[in-house]
């Protein structure tokens, strides 16, 4: 998927790390909020729902390149629904939560991947669908293989978690970052194959293009 507007080119400057901004999505309750909180404090307490967007930063370093996450935790509650696609704007990839123990917040996921249709084209942004509240296995209500399925059919990364545990937390963003940083070696590659080309395409007339004739 891809914004209307394209969004903007992670900001690289030498040295700097790569800056993407990710949006948490999901309905009340699901666990946005403590799976941002694990991820960046490695921390699991009771916090109270999220008003607007809460905004956090995490810096991860891959081997030789380091990536740093804007992490927008929006409101699930629906009054805040209509103004959520203002955080939308400019982001590089979407986790869209649901918790396990509910169906309505996996149908609510749906919902929300149809929300960021309308704002994107595909393939550009990176979305993962999360199941999140693992360590609650005997009041499931979404199996894993639904979740996959649902994932797989629409093209989206998938994962289940849970925060309280600390169940596949770092996974999640590690795996988001890891297609992120790929999709801009790609663009970059394109970028490099199409100077070449251009700059055989502007020498001079008369110059030949190959050494016959
Ligand atoms: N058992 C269990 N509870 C969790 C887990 N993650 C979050 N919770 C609990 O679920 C409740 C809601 O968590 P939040 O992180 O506030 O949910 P949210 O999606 O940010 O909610 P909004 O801010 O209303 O959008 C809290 O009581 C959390 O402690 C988890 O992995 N397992």
């Amino acid at each position: 998927m891809a914004q209307a507007a394209a969004a903007p080119h992670p900001r690289a400057t030498p040295g700097q790390p790569c800056v993407f901004k990710l949006v948490l999505l999901g309905s009340s309750s699901v666990g946005k909020s403590s799976l941002a909180l694990r991820y960046v404090k490695n921390d699991f307490k009771s916090t109270l729902p999220t008003v607007g967007c809460a905004f956090f930063t995490k810096v991860v370093e891959f081997g030789a390149a380091s990536l740093k996450f804007e992490i927008w935790d929006t409101a699930g509650q629906e009054k805040y629904h209509s103004v959520c696609h203002l955080y939308f704007r400019g982001a590089n990839a979407a986790l869209l939560v649901y918790d396990i123990t509910s169906k309505d917040s996996f149908c609510m996921a749906q919902q929300w991947l149809k929300d960021l249709e309308k704002e994107f084209q595909p393939g550009e942004v990176v979305v993962m669908l999360v199941g999140n509240k693992t360590d609650l296995g005997e009041e499931r209500e979404v199996m894993f293989e639904e979740g996959k399925e649902f994932a797989e059919s629409k093209g989206l990364l998938f994962m289940e978690t849970s925060a309280r545990l600390n169940h596949q937390v770092t996974e999640v963003f590690s795996a988001v970052a890891r297609e992120l940083l790929q999709r801009e070696e790609r663009k970059k590659d394109q970028t490099q194959q199409r100077d070449a080309r251009l700059a055989l395409n502007e020498r001079p007339a008369g110059q030949a293009k190959c050494c016959a004739h």
